[in-house]
This record gives structure tokens, sequence and C-alpha cells, in this order.
């Protein structure tokens, strides 16, 4: 051997190691002890001389190195139950020319309850990042960017596309989708990836404010505006706003007469708080969502034609996550790794048989259900994967239906779902619907009649 070789001798290899770890083994392919520090063996209660050579399982109760040769997939902080006590342990396999060799394990066994201290102390500063993270975020009211969309399908890509090029301008933006699709997270989308990102971002659900105080919420008021009013008067959304945007969330929600106000302030650019002698300027983006199909509230005379021009300038729809079925499974491993990290629970895989019910499964509440479905199955698991026993019932009753029905009811309904998707889409133009299906228009209406689809 060369002078500058350096060469290391089990002696250093004990005090590196046991520097670091209570306990070091390491197993050739076979799982048979090659070496193993003193201090493990002073643990375990054992001679070292004796046990090189002996298979890993005739030495280390519960352990899985021999197992770990075999897969060649690494375990980390594994909770291991040794002689009355429970230890962490690291298994790594050794690979050598893309063949396993051998494995190396560690394990700490110090102090199980300074860990314990430790991992908790962890899960509080990940609580805590997560707060001053939300906080920063809740500065300029902005959740979500662009970044947080996940999805494959073209028509979320397409979708992505879409905001990027729409985000720049100032025009108004309507966004159409059913409730938990993703159309706040798209609204914030925008707001970030326009100039006015250092603005405010401020939401404003018109369905959940009670009418008699929509006004003061938007406007705002002037000190003794009315009996009650609050000394100092009370600046409204729009003029928080002032610079930024506003995302009229459920607009469909709106009282007409709040939607007359609403159209002068988007018109004029001007406002005026309750009881106020002078109209005050505002410079604000419109971005407004809806799950229902506004077209037809203006034919019911409750909503104005007039706004929905002013609000509908440029239209995003997103479309319903049973329509995009590649995109749930992506959503769901996303969810998981979401929650685990903010919740700090150990749960790192979704069982194929309950990710294949979730792609089969219509989500009616869409994402925000897929959202909901992973969490609570995240807490609701013993173990490190979410199993059919941690989901809701509902997923897999749907399967249980689909396995009891006959080929002919499974057309029907296969037939049924395809006439109200071409008619929604096509605004219940029967004329159009029977073209794209291929059918006569007198066949159409028949199988409307039979499948009691109505408008
Ligand atoms: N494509 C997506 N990728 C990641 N998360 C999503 C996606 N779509 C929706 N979400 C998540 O689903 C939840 C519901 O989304 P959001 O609140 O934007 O829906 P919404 O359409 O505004 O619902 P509603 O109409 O009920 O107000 C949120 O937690 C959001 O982060």
């Amino acid at each position: 051997m060369k002078e500058t070789e350096f060469s290391i001798s089990n002696n250093w290899l004990d005090l590196i190691f046991e520097s670091f770890y209570d306990g070091v083994v390491i197993v050739n392919c076979h799982g048979e002890i090659s070496y193993i520090t003193n201090s493990y063996c002073d643990f375990l209660k054992i001679e070292r001389n004796k046990v090189i050579g002996m298979h890993v399982t005739d030495v280390i109760e519960n352990t899985r190195m021999h197992l770990v040769v075999e897969t060649g997939k690494q375990e980390f902080a594994d909770i291991q139950f040794l002689l009355g006590d429970y230890v962490i342990a690291n298994r790594i396999p050794i690979i050598e020319n893309k063949k396993i060799v051998g494995a190396i394990g560690t394990i700490i066994f110090r102090d199980i309850g300074e860990w314990k201290k430790m991992n908790s102390h962890i899960k509080g500063l990940l609580s805590d990042m997560n707060f001053y993270r939300n906080e920063w975020k809740g500065t300029n009211g902005l959740k979500y960017s662009l970044n947080d969309l996940v999805g494959k399908s073209n028509k979320i890509k397409d979708l992505k596309e879409r905001v990027k090029r729409i985000s720049g301008g100032d025009i108004s933006v309507l966004i159409k989708g059913e409730s938990g699709t993703g159309k706040e997270l798209i609204a914030h989308s925008i707001h970030q990836l326009s100039d006015r990102i250092d603005k405010p971002f401020v939401k404003v659900n018109c369905g959940s404010i009670p009418e008699h105080l929509l006004e003061s919420e938007l406007f705002g008021y002037e000190e003794g505006a009315f009996t009650g009013a609050r000394k100092g008067g009370k600046i409204g959304k729009f003029q928080y706003a002032d610079g930024g945007t506003i995302f009229l969330d459920e607009v469909g929600d709106m009282p007409i007469h709040m939607q007359v106000k609403l159209l002068r302030v988007l018109q004029e650019k001007e406002f005026e708080p309750i009881g106020a002698l002078q109209s005050k300027k505002i410079n604000v983006r419109v971005i407004a969502a809806t799950n229902g199909p506004l077209e037809k509230m203006i034919d019911s005379k409750l909503f104005r034609k007039d706004l929905y021009y002013r609000i509908n300038a440029f239209q995003l729809s997103i479309p319903p996550l049973r329509d995009r079925r590649e995109d749930i499974k992506l959503l769901a491993i996303h969810f998981l790794k979401k929650i685990t990290t903010r919740i700090g629970k150990r749960v790192t895989s979704i069982h194929p048989d309950v990710l294949s019910l979730m792609e089969n499964y219509d989500w009616p509440g869409n994402v925000r259900e897929l959202e909901n479905v992973v969490e609570a199955g995240i807490h609701f698991t013993n173990d490190e994967m979410i199993g059919k026993d941690s989901i809701p019932e509902n997923l897999l009753y749907q399967q249980r239906e689909e396995e009891g029905k006959s080929l002919k009811e499974l057309v029907e309904e296969t037939e049924k779902k395809a006439i109200e998707d071409v008619l929604k889409r096509v605004e219940f133009d029967k004329i159009k619907a029977a073209q794209i299906l291929g059918i006569g228009k007198s066949s159409l209406y028949d199988k409307i009649k039979r499948y009691k689809i109505s408008e």
C-alpha cells in the first residue's frame, strides 16, 4: 500500500460509529453479521467475536436487516422493540456495481425520552413555521400561487396557460366552476402573477354576508352615518383593496340593489361610503367567481345583464374533478404530503386499492372533498399507509353499488351521464346536443324523457 493511501481499521470504525450511534451493525448479502460495534454488543450482552458470521436474526431481536438486503429499500427512523425498550433504527442497503452486497444498521437508544422531546419540539417548530408563513401571506391576503394548482390533465395545463396569459392585464375575470374546484386558488394566482402583487388581495364572500351589512362591508361608512355606527367610521373592502384586487366570491348571491352599486364602482371607478358627501376614487381589479349559471339568473332577472358583461370580460371555467380523473391520484398524493408535513404525522402512502376507489368516485365536492378524505384518512390510520379501513364509507359503497349492477344498468347510466354532460355544455340546446351525440332529435327527446333529465 502506498503511503498516501488511507485505510480504516476496525478500531477507527469503532471510534467513528460509537461517537455517533449507540449501536452499528453491518451484515453481508446473506444477512450474516460482518461487523458490530462494542457498544452494541455491551447493550445486547453478547460477545463480539462470537457473533461475527452469525445470522443477524439469531443475534438481534426484531431486526429487519436481513429484509433490507433482500428488498434493497432503506428504512429510516423505524421504531424497533429491543430488550424491553424501544430504539430508533435506520437500515441502509450497501450497493456496489448495482448489486446489494450488504446493509448497515444504526440504532439510538440512549434516551428515547429525549428523542420524543426533540420530536415534539420539531413538531412545535413546524407549526410555528406554518403560522408565520401564513401570517406573512396574510399581510397581503394571499394564500396560494399558481404552483399550488396541482394537475397533469390537459384541462388543468390549459387552465394554467390561460391564467398566465390573463394575469398581466387589469381585465376583470369571471371564474366559473362547481364548489371546491379551486376558484379561489385561481383568483389568488391571478393576483400573484399581476403587477398588483405588492398590493392587497381582498376576498368578499357575497353569499355569507347578511344583506343589510353587505353595503357597509363593501363600501364602509362615515362616522355618524347611522345609529350604532362606529366612532371614526369604517373602511370598506373596496378601499382596503385599493391598488390591488377584490375577489367577489359567489357573486350570484349579491342582492340586485347591490349589483347596481357594484356596477357603478366598476364603471366609474369611484364609490361613496354610507353617509359620505363625496365619492372616493378607487383603482381595483375585480375577479368574480360563481358556481351557478349566471346566464340563467339573468333570464330570471336575479342578476343584472350589464353587470354580467362588466365582470365577464374574460372567463375561466374550472372543470369538475370527475371530468379530469387523471388528476385524482396526483392530488391525493399532493394532499398526503402537504397534510402530513403540516400535522407532523408519519403516513407515507395510500393503498393502491384506495387510489383506484378514489379514481372511480365522482367527487361531488370536488378537490375540497378529496382533500378532506385524505386528511381524515391520515388522522384515522394507525399505519403508515391509508388503507380501505381509513376512508369514508361512501367511497366503498360506490364501488359495491357498481359491482351489483347489471351490464344494462351500467350502459344506461353511462348513456344518461353522456347526454346530461352534453346538454349542460350546450346549455340545453337540444338540436346541438343531438348533433354532438350523433343521434336524431326525436331519439334524444325519447332518451331525455326516459332518463327524466331536466334543465
Ligand atoms: N388543482 C388543485 N391543486 C391543489 N389544490 C387544489 C386544487 N383545486 C382546489 N384545491 C384545494 O381545494 C380546496 C378548495 O379550493 P377553493 O377554495 O379554491 O375552491 P372554490 O372553487 O373556491 O370553492 P367554493 O366555490 O366552495 O368557494 C382548497 O384547499 C384548495 O387549495
